[in-house]
């Protein structure tokens, strides 16, 4: 049976321009589940990872804005909450359409933690965009009074960022692959994983974001998947984004793919993490695809009719 690892993006978790309400979140995850679970009903084994910026910046926001009446949580907790709040949601919704279908499988989310080096100069150099977007008025006020670090994103307004070190290790892999072995549908490695470093033997959550193309990369490497399929707004990466030149990507080699990065086709923060994702995972073994396309065309692009496919 084909094991796909599906990379959720942020349109499979909320709606953009609306407000960021738990019925808004569950109304687009419920849709997003109907896709899901359309792969699992063709027979595919299939392993979900998620991305959480905007959701971890509001729940951080949150926290922030009540420590005169409880504590905040540090940011790692933050973390962890934002993968209970999206995995629930998911496995609530996936269950529900899977029963629908006379579907009986277990789907469930495990909180997991991954590794990263706490020398990792990412500390140093924060990229990783979460929360609301932020005017540039507000932006300054924010820096000033916070201390945030605060950048432009794509055009679309300021937002905090904050570090994104490299995931090295998954720490509840055995579990996920057990779970995985025994047909239960997993959902894992939410927002990159909880950053977490060891120190002394121990483990240790940081403050970070990690990027969750490259933490799914990971996981799809770990559990020998075939297939790292990463799902976006977009149903197939281009040259020349957006110009009137624009060209999209059906088929490319490995070789195409890093030649595309080095001319700067994929903008930093937002496709280039994905692209370089599917480099990694086509390169780990021989007959390894990364397909990146879009949510509706999930199906189709797996059949190989959507969507870009990277492969050596
Ligand atoms: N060369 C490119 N081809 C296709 N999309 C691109 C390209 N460069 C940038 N993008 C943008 O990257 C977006 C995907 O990144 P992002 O929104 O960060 O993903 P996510 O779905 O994980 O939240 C696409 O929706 C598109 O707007
Ligand atoms: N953790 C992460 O990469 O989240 P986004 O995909 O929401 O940016």
């Amino acid at each position: 049976m084909e094991k796909i690892v599906v990379a959720l993006g942020g349109n499979a978790l909320q709606a953009s321009g609306k407000p960021a309400t738990a019925e808004a979140q569950l109304e687009v995850v419920k849709d997003t589940t109907r896709y899901i679970a359309d792969l699992i009903g063709e027979g595919y084994k299939v392993v979900i990872a998620h991305g959480n910026g905007p959701q971890v910046g509001r729940i951080v926001l949150q926290n922030e804005a009540a420590n005169d009446i409880t504590p905040a949580m540090p940011f790692d907790v933050c973390g962890a909450m934002s993968q209970g709040m999206i995995g629930y949601h998911i496995q609530q919704a996936l269950k529900n359409e899977l029963q629908k279908r006379g579907n009986k499988k277990a789907v469930s989310t495990i909180v997991t933690q991954v590794v990263v080096d706490k020398e990792d100069s990412a500390f140093k150099n924060p990229t990783k965009p979460i929360g609301p977007f932020y005017t540039e008025e507000e932006a300054n006020l924010l820096k000033k009074e916070k201390g945030y670090d605060i950048v432009e994103d794509a055009g679309r307004g300021f937002r905090r960022v904050v570090a994104s070190p490299i995931p090295k290790r998954i720490v509840e892999i055995d579990t996920v692959e057990t779970l995985v072995d025994s047909g239960a549908v997993v959902i894992t490695v939410g927002g990159g994983g909880i950053p977490v470093i060891e120190e002394n033997g121990e483990l240790k959550g940081v403050a970070a974001v990690i990027d969750k193309d490259l933490a799914s990369e990971k996981l799809a490497e770990d559990l020998d998947a075939d297939t790292l399929l990463i799902l976006t707004a977009v149903d197939k990466i281009s040259l020349n984004f957006r110009k009137p030149n624009q060209v999209d990507l059906d088929d490319i080699t490995v070789a195409e793919a890093k030649k595309y990065i080095e001319e700067g086709h994929f903008a930093s923060g937002s496709m280039l993490p994905k692209v370089e994702a599917a480099i990694k995972f086509a390169e780990s073994k021989k007959g390894r695809v990364a397909i990146i396309a879009s949510l509706d065309n999930c199906l189709e692009a797996v059949k190989g009719k959507q969507g870009t496919r990277i492969s050596m």
